[in-house]
């Protein structure tokens, strides 16, 4: 299992520690523009395998697309990050370019591959995916909800009290501010909905809470989050690679499904060897599905300002 990722910044270089020391690829080709930056982490990071355990081989190169040749997952996170104050559409102007150049060259030397995209605004990127190659659509997968609904686990502990292993949810929509819509309503603490548990003053702020999540490391940080956005794509590479068919919130085309279509959006997805297997209808509450309608049209809005 060859594992290319693209970007050897912050998202990438914690991607590709956490897919090393999960140990189920064989090897990862890290990749960045910058002379030397990937094969600096690559080196450092293969320093790390006696410590941490892994036969994972990481091999860093600078803008060599020959290197990646056959991957069976590639993964894209080059681009920039926003800013304290920014918001993640603000980074369509740079990204999208980024975006659609790595994504032709990393096809065109694996034309197998299954691309996950991370970079922002990351639904916006994943549909300029779709629209600037011909990958089908089971192959072009957004990550976000999974990063989204381990905050929301991470915000649900906290108000609950509760170990974060006790509880159970999940964000589905846009991965923006305004548009994550985390499913409040059928979240659980060890299979009790938590509307028994809490307020609904509190469930409102661990709505709120969630959905400026990114906002809220953004301004700690000084730029965006790196180790949750990496453990979740390792995540979604591992449920591909070993192809265990669990369901993650993942960024898929749309066509009807949820009433919606010519968009990506996170909406619930079996994942396995094929990429997308299997986009799950969930039923949702007539509040849910506005929600989510109205996040659509906020993601439509981005994707109107692509140069298609
Ligand atoms: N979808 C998500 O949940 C999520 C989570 C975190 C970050 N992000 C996004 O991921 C992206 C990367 O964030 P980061 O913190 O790692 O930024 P970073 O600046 O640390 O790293 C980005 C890397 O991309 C490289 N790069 C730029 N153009 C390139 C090109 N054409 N080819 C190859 N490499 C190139 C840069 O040299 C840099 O090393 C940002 O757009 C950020 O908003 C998304
Ligand atoms: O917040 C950001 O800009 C980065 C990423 O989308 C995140 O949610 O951490």
């Amino acid at each position: 299992m060859k594992v290319t990722v693209v970007g050897a910044g912050a998202v990438g270089a914690s991607c590709a520690e956490y897919i090393a020391i999960k140990d189920f690829a064989s090897e990862v080709v890290l990749l960045d523009i910058k002379e030397g930056y990937a094969e600096g982490k690559a080196m450092d990071l293969m320093q790390t395998a006696s410590l941490n355990g892994f036969d994972t081989k990481i091999t860093g190169v600078t803008n060599d697309y020959s290197k990646t040749a056959d991957s069976d997952i590639c993964v894209i996170t080059s681009g920039i990050p926003r800013k304290p104050g920014m918001t993640r559409e603000e980074l369509i102007g740079i990204n999208a370019g980024i975006v659609k150049t790595v994504s032709s060259s990393l096809i065109e030397h694996s034309p197998n591959t299954i691309i996950i995209v991370v970079s922002n605004p990351m639904d916006t990127m994943t549909y300029l995916v779709h629209k600037s190659t011909d990958l089908p659509k089971n192959r072009i997968i957004g990550m976000g909800g999974a990063l989204d609904s381990a905050r929301f686990k991470y915000r649900l502990a906290e108000a609950l009290g509760a170990p974060i292993s006790d509880v159970d949810g999940m964000v589905i929509g846009g991965h923006s501010d305004k548009g994550m819509v985390p499913l409040i309503g059928k979240a659980v603490r060890n299979s009790v909905v938590v509307s028994e548990f809490l307020s609904e003053e509190r469930m409102g702020q661990v709505v709120q809470d969630t959905k400026v999540g990114g906002a809220t490391l953004t301004g700690l940080l000084g730029t965006s989050a790196w180790y949750a956005p990496g453990a979740a794509v390792s995540g979604m590479v591992q449920a591909i690679a070993c192809d265990t068919k669990k369901i993650f919130p993942c960024s898929a085309l749309l066509e009807g499904e949820f009433g919606l279509s010519d968009l990506s959006i996170g909406v619930p997805c079996i994942l396995g060897a094929n990429g997308i297997e299997k986009i799950v209808e969930i039923s949702l509450s007539d509040a849910e599905k506005a929600k989510l309608a109205e996040s659509a049209e906020g993601v439509k809005k981005t994707n109107g300002l692509l140069e298609l």
